[in-house]
């Protein structure tokens, strides 16, 4: 009888379930939103319990959706929102805080203090990551320091941390396996990416016990069973990546060269560098892209905090759109963006800035400023920040990019594709499969129980849907950029006097 591949995608707002065929073709898909908690200014968490309850219940729709049991199930695969930490006590399960969301800069101060003590260079020469709140460590450490007696019970082997795959293979097990994989331990600030350990100086540095860490493992691999309690069979879990290197492997980047940009909640380019670490002098992260048959591939990495986010403040903020798509149309009703640049550092900016403490923008507006400018503004941001990252991955890697690979929920809008094609002077080419994250961490368990036999078999499946040509003068690209980095100057540091 037929198999079939499942992936969960637990994304920053929406945990998702797909269903792939042999063939790579979607056979049923379930999502579901859950909530997103700002406690404070900068501050963003999720509940954890939630994250799982959502993931849970989009496998069964999904399943039931496709007329399917467990026992159709071959592999499953885990792709997930990265560095975002989670610690749970291991005898209950309960997590002991929310979960704080990457975007969380709670851990700021702290980071900056790091700084002061000159330690920015070493964490980046061992993790290849910027020193920013960004990622896990310093999340991680602040749960330990405020939750009542989290530190004194993490130090006697009481309480497990995980990023949310960790969560998700540990709920999926019913609390047997305590596994992460290499590409989302490269995103905490405790991994070295050269040894390819957790490092005990960095522990140090961070005030983490080692006995809270998961076990790190590839990224294809049977990792464990599901709990008998969950599908009638045990179904193996067999692949497990960070969202951004899912999609990498979605969009067959294999080679040394290759690159994709996702725009989600965020936005994340990330450059195949093959079997190099290649350290960055223009503010990217060197990370592991993933680990298969005992062989790791590094990645460039130019993340943006605010993308298609930015579209969900106008929505929800800003109540000017009632869903994300009506962005285009009121885009569309003005012929150009009026002048109005706007710079969404809701949380900071990441990179090329690294400023956590920048603020959002809104420059230029006039009496003739109309919402239809806003929306355009709105979208224009999350292609110009975009144009920042690919010249600074174009200066680090020397090589010139000929061709951007897209996915991710904002890639549907073809008014930002357009402009973005036309402000880069780069053609942006959109697969057939927009769910390129789920269908790389898809591709990692199917490879490892045998489903698919290789990846070049998995590259025939690759397919454009449509390719966005740049068609804009090269003066109009100039002034737009003029403008924009005058904008971001305005926001810089603006939490600091
Ligand atoms: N038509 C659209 N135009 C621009 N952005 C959109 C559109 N539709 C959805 N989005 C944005 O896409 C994002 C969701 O993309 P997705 O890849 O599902 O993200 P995530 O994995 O981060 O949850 C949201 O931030 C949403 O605002
Ligand atoms: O949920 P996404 O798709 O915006 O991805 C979040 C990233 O993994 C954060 O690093």
């Amino acid at each position: 009888m037929e198999k079939f591949i499942l992936a969960l995608d637990q994304g920053t707002t929406s945990s998702r379930a797909i269903i792939f065929d042999h063939g790579g073709s979607i056979k049923s898909i379930a999502q579901q939103e859950f909530k997103q908690f700002y406690p404070k200014p900068g501050w963003v968490e999720h509940d954890a319990n939630e994250i799982w309850a959502t993931q849970a219940g989009v496998v069964a729709e999904a399943l039931a959706s496709a007329g399917l049991s467990g026992k159709d199930i071959a592999g499953i695969g885990i792709t997930n929102q990265r560095e975002t930490t989670i610690v749970w006590d291991k005898e209950t399960g309960e997590p002991i805080h929310h979960a704080i969301v990457w975007q969380d800069r709670r851990t700021a101060e702290f980071c900056d203090t790091l700084k002061k003590q000159g330690l920015a260079e070493l964490i980046q020469r061992k993790t290849g990551l910027v020193l920013d709140a960004y990622f896990s460590g310093t999340k991680l450490k602040s749960i330990l320091d405020h939750v009542p007696d989290a530190r004194k019970r993490a130090l006697e082997g009481k309480l497990a941390f995980g990023t949310v795959d960790t969560w998700l293979v540990w709920k999926l097990t019913g609390g047997t396996a305590h596994v992460t994989d290499v590409s989302n331990a490269s995103r905490t600030l405790l991994y070295n990416i050269h040894t390819n350990q957790w490092d005990d100086e960095l522990l140090e540095i961070f005030q983490i016990p080692r006995s809270i860490l998961p076990e790190v493992k590839s990224s294809s691999e049977v990792y464990a069973e599901t709990s008998p309690s969950l599908f009638a069979s045990r179904v193996p879990i067999a692949g497990i990546a960070g969202d951004q290197q899912a999609s990498l492997f979605g969009q067959m980047c294999l080679r040394p060269g290759m690159l994709k940009h996702t725009y989600g909640t965020g936005g994340f380019m990330v450059l195949n560098t093959g079997d190099t670490p290649i350290s960055s002098s223009n503010h990217l992260l060197t990370t592991i892209a993933w680990k298969i048959d005992g062989k790791v591939t590094y990645a460039l990495e130019g993340s943006i905090f605010i993308a298609g986010a930015v579209v969900q403040w106008l929505r929800d903020g800003l109540g000017i759109i009632k869903t994300s798509a009506e962005i285009e149309s009121l885009a569309r009703t003005v012929p150009d963006n009026g002048d109005i640049y706007m710079v969404p550092a809701f949380v900071g900016m990441g990179a090329p800035h690294w400023d956590q403490f920048a603020r959002g923008t809104v420059m230029g507006i006039t009496r003739g400023t109309t919402a239809g400018h806003f929306a355009r503004a709105a979208l224009e941001s999350i292609a110009f920040q975009t144009m920042d990252v690919l010249e600074a991955m174009e200066a680090d890697s020397k090589i010139p990019i000929k061709e951007l690979r897209v996915d991710g929920g904002a890639t549907v809008n073809d008014t930002l594709m357009q402009f973005q094609a036309d402000i880069l002077n780069v053609p942006l080419v959109r697969p057939k499969t927009h769910e390129t994250t789920a269908l790389g961490a898809a591709y990692l368990a199917g490879l490892a129980v045998g489903y698919w036999k290789d990846t070049s078999e998995l590259e025939k499946h690759w397919q454009s849907q449509k390719t966005f040509h740049p068609s804009m003068d090269k003066e109009k690209i100039a002034d737009l950029k003029k403008h924009w980095r005058r904008a971001v100057k305005a926001g810089r540091g603006w939490l600091k006097d």
